[in-house]
């Protein structure tokens, strides 16, 4: 429960929607009690003239009886009519105010989630999948908003309306009332324990519908692999085995709800039997009149709707705590990356590594061993080595992705972790290996890193990254869509479109995290030609793994196990005989071959 005590800053926030919602509950339960009465009064009304019709029998005055009779019996009829209206009246503006709220505050929360996402690092990302990431902003702001919205006001509603009713039976008549609210508890927890099976039985379903869609979800994302391999069968199989589950935990959760209601309807009317009984005999002793009865019954049926509320109420409460108790989590989860600085920083792209090593948190592999760099502003350092080498966490840790465990990082000569963090990040113009296109324009895809372009800068952009002819080839240009609801690029394409939006940017510093691997050698030279005018001027780390990428930079490292075990210019590098030259005469035969 404290878990939803997050939630006071939003309920202070709304207070005056909050507190008329309050006052519109007392005051739709005021009218909802009423009409009790006047039905009382009418009824006690009906007898005493029924009494005084009989009175008048063979006089004239009885048809007069009669019509003042029938008279005031339409008029108590039209003040029911009138009461419940304007209970209608409080009972929407109830459900304007605090169901609004709950929607202003379901809003509230869900950008609170997305800005503080915003702010975690990649650390966060990588111990957390996207599932749970969506759910915590979707499904559990959901179950949340379940209890600002219905269980606040069905909990004030239910508390209003059951004191009034009470109140009201008490003061009519308190052993009358006693034996008549008497079926109320037992209803109360058979409700909370049925309300229970209910909710294990929902949560299976929704379990099972979310095994569901994740198996759907990955079959089509799946489906060229899985007509490959010709398991189509197979998936149908999987699938049918998933929808029984689903339809055997549905057919649960039927049968229980169809127990539910007859039971509220059998206890509601085992108190309208007591409550007729012992009215009865309270009539008979004179301490009540008939109209009374009437008046009971229409207070026991009143109570019917607390006693589901509150079964109902507890179970919202009780999922909504478990799910603000999930968001609580990723909202108290701090950036290890946080910023050094505010204010601006305009970098010239020295960049300097300085006794670097860094070991990855949760895997405990050692990626980089104190690694020492230094790429003067203008210069290009490139990057080699085997896979795994550690080439792509250099480029990480340069771009404060994870801050190092030991050694320093300079830009400039300062310590990045005392840069402002986004005006640093602002600085390098990063290609990463595994390129990520968004469902978009290629337009948009290009201008991302940036609040306002111009067309001619995305087209510049895309001629220096060699895939200016490739757009304009497109019915749509540079408007054409991509992603799931568009056209397909293919690898090379993306890789580049990936560059002209590192590019369009302008950076002092620029990152190519081996990003010409999908090109053929013929575009990688186009590219590498347009890129040698754009990196003029600024600070490249080229991170490749063919050296024909690489052999015009100013210096190359060649990496092992996440340390520097040759460096010095290509030629120098080749005259070494050692791991480059090794790697070199390889890549000249596949050539050749
Ligand atoms: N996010 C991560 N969490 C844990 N370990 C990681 C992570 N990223 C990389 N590693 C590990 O760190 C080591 C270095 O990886 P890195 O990606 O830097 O290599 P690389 O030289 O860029 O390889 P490639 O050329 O295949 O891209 C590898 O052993 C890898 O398994």
């Amino acid at each position: 429960m404290s878990h939803l005590a997050h939630l006071n800053k939003y309920f202070y926030k709304y207070r005056w929607r909050m507190i008329p919602g309050v006052v519109f509950v007392v005051l739709s339960n005021y009218f909802g009690v009423l009409p009790a009465q006047v039905i009382r009064i009418a009824f006690d009304l009906v007898k005493e003239n029924i009494s005084m019709y009989r009175l008048f029998q063979g006089f004239e005055r009885q048809q007069m009886v009669y019509e003042v009779f029938g008279y005031s019996l339409l008029l108590f009829g039209a003040l029911v009519l009138l009461l419940s209206l304007i209970r209608g009246l409080f009972l929407f503006l109830m459900r304007q105010t605090i169901i609004l709220t709950s929607r202003h505050i379901e809003y509230d929360l869900k950008n609170e989630i997305y800005s503080h996402y915003q702010q975690l690092d990649m650390a966060f990302y990588r111990r957390n999948n996207t599932g749970d990431l969506m759910n915590r902003v979707t499904e559990d702001v959901n179950r949340v908003r379940s209890y600002l919205g219905p269980a606040v006001m069905y909990s004030i509603n239910t508390v209003v309306l059951s004191v009034m009713v009470i109140a009201a039976m008490i003061s009519v008549n308190p052993t009358l009332a006693l034996y008549a609210l008497m079926p109320i508890p037992i209803l109360s927890a058979i409700l909370l324990f049925v309300n229970k099976i209910i909710n294990r039985r929902s949560e299976r379903i929704q379990r099972q519908l979310s095994t569901l869609s994740s198996f759907v979800q990955e079959t089509f994302s799946g489906i060229r692999v899985v007509k490959t391999y010709n398991r189509e069968a197979d998936k149908r199989d999987r699938f049918a085995d998933e929808s029984n589950h689903y339809r055997d935990a549905s057919l649960a959760l039927v049968k229980t709800e169809a127990i539910f209601f007859p039971l509220i309807l059998l206890l509601i009317g085992l108190s309208t039997v007591i409550t007729v009984y012992v009215g009865g005999l309270e009539v008979a002793k004179g301490t009540i009149t008939s109209g009374n009865i009437a008046e009971f019954i229409i207070y026991v049926n009143q109570l019917t709707f607390p006693a589901m509320a509150l079964a109902w109420v507890t179970s919202l409460i009780q999922r909504a705590a478990a799910s603000q108790k999930r968001i609580n989590e990723f909202l108290r989860t701090q950036p290890e990356i946080q910023t050094g600085a505010q204010g601006h920083f305009q970098a010239t792209g020295h960049i300097q590594f300085e006794n670097v090593s860094f070991t990855y948190p949760d895997t405990g592999i050692q990626a980089v061993r104190n690694v020492s760099f230094e790429v003067k502003p203008g210069e290009v350092l490139a990057i080699v080595g085997k896979t795994g080498s550690g080439k792509s966490t250099l480029a990480n840790l340069l771009m404060r992705m994870y801050d190092v465990h030991s050694g320093t990082i300079r830009i400039d000569g300062q310590d990045i972790r005392r840069l402002p963090l986004q005006a640093f990040r602002s600085q390098i113009g990063f290609v990463p290996q595994d390129v990520f296109l968004f469902s978009d324009t290629i337009a948009n895809n290009i201008a991302f890193g940036l609040d306002e372009t111009h067309q001619t800068e995305v087209e510049e952009a895309a001629k220096r990254a060699a895939v200016y002819d490739n757009i304009i080839g497109f019915e749509h240009g540079f408007e054409t869509t991509i992603g799931e609801r568009g056209i397909t690029l293919s690898g090379g394409q993306k890789q580049r479109v990936s560059i002209a939006r590192a590019l369009i940017k302008k950076p002092p510093i620029l990152i190519f995290d081996d990003c010409l691997s999908a090109v053929d050698t013929k575009t990688e030279e186009e590219i590498l030609r347009n890129l040698s005018v754009v990196m003029q001027g600024k600070s490249t780390i080229f991170i490749a793994h063919r050296v024909s990428t690489i052999k015009n930079a100013d210096h190359i490292l060649v990496l092992d196990d996440g340390a520097i075990i040759e460096q010095g210019s290509h030629e120098a590098l080749l005259a070494l005989r050692g791991s480059y030259f090794e790697l070199h005469e390889k890549q000249l035969l596949e050539e050749e071959v």
